[in-house]
């Protein structure tokens, strides 16, 4: 087993292994005393994980109730979130109680939002079931819900009390969605790790996932430790999200996150490489290992759409966005541009084709 510590406003482990899934009671009461624990899955992850997971934790000794909603993009939402606080209040969850969230970034985001105002906050644990939540979304501390505006509108920056991730439930992964955490891990690339870049160009990654994860969050740790609250450093880990988040909203979340920052990845490439900030033929290269990994690198959607989209971006600032642009792989910036140049700046991205 690999275990990875983050020290952030909480201190927790990433645990990532082979059969951890049978290992969950174990590993959570060796943290927090044995107490009610409220799962929280989505209808795909529950027919899959759930009775190891109950078992698990019932064996070490807590009380379990689970909370399970329609898998899917759809139900992150303020709907669901409501029927989750209720949920927690019928069965009387204290503050000494905890939240077990039990699926891919969906049920990861919503579950930890649940947790940080569910009276005030009460403990969670990430169990993350896709690749994209594995190398991702599972740990940082961002929680969030869609708001009829945007992606991730709603939320709070709350960390988990651990984060524990099976490799071998990413088994079962459809190819698509397997695919959507190579989209992210890619970003992981681009951002600060050229060798990393090169194996997933090459899906060189696909030999070890462990350490491909592990590689991943230990890069998102030490930039999170950095920048816990997104004011400067961490915005690098939104390269492609800007255009992206404004794609899959589009697309009404036809269009998942990880295909949509696929997609916003390439345009941003195009875009740097146009405005002289990235070396020439890095968008290509983009291209081509996003290409190899079955994943998107366009959309039919029009410049003035995607734009107007990305005014709703968490980097805005009055008149300017923030866009985290590539130089060359293993290295970004971040620049603002004003609103009304964000048009512009797409234009450019969707011609070069
Ligand atoms: N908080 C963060 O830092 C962060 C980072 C990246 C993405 N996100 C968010 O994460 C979400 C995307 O997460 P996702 O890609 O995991 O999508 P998801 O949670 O919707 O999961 C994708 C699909 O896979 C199914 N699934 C999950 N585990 C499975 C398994 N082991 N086998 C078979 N099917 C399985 C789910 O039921 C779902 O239908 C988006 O909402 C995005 O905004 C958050
Ligand atoms: O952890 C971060 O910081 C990220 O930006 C990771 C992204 O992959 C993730 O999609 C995040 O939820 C996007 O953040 P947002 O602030 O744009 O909602
Ligand atoms: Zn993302």
């Amino acid at each position: 087993m690999r275990s990875v510590k983050v020290n952030t406003s909480t201190e927790y482990d990433i645990l990532i292994g082979k059969g951890l899934l049978t290992q969950v009671g174990k590993e959570v009461s060796k943290r927090v005393a044995p107490c009610k624990a409220a799962m929280i899955t989505d209808s795909k992850v529950d027919s899959l994980f759930s009775a190891t997971v109950a078992l698990s934790l019932a064996d070490a000794g807590f009380s379990v109730c689970k909370f399970v909603f329609p898998q899917g993009e759809g139900s992150k939402n303020i709907g669901t979130l409501s029927e989750i606080l209720e949920f927690l209040a019928e069965n009387e969850m204290t503050r000494q109680d905890i939240i077990i969230a039990l699926g891919g970034g969906v049920v990861g985001d919503m579950s930890g939002f649940a947790a940080a105002i569910y009276q005030r906050g009460i403990k969670f644990v990430q169990i993350p079931t896709t690749f994209l939540a594995a190398v991702d979304s599972s740990v940082g501390g961002k929680t969030a819900i869609d708001l009829k505006a945007g992606k991730n509108l709603a939320g709070a920056f709350y960390q988990p009390k651990l984060v524990l991730c099976d490799t071998n439930a990413l088994l079962t992964l459809p190819k698509e969605v397997f695919a959507d955490g190579v989209a992210e891990t890619l970003k992981y690339g681009v951002i600060g790790d050229e060798k990393l870049f090169h194996k997933v160009e090459s899906l060189e990654f696909m030999q070890d996932l462990e350490e491909t994860i592990e590689i991943c969050v230990s890069m998102k740790r030490d930039i999170v430790m950095r920048d816990e609250f997104d004011n400067g450093e961490r915005q690098l880990l939104n390269l492609g999200h800007t255009l992206g988040h404004s794609i899959e909203k589009l697309s009404n979340f036809t269009i998942s996150h990880g295909h949509a920052v696929a997609i916003g990845l390439h345009l941003i490439a195009k875009a740097a490489e146009a405005k002289g900030i990235a070396e020439c033929g890095l968008a290509e290269r983009i291209c081509k290992a996003l290409v190899k990994n079955g994943l998107p690198i366009q959309t039919d959607f029009s410049v003035r759409q995607i734009a107007q989209g990305a005014f709703m971006d968490k980097k805005r600032r009055g008149g300017t966005i923030s866009f985290v642009f590539p130089e060359k792989i293993g290295k970004c910036r971040i620049e603002k541009v004003p609103i009304e140049e964000v048009g512009q700046l797409v234009t450019v991205a969707m011609k070069s084709r």
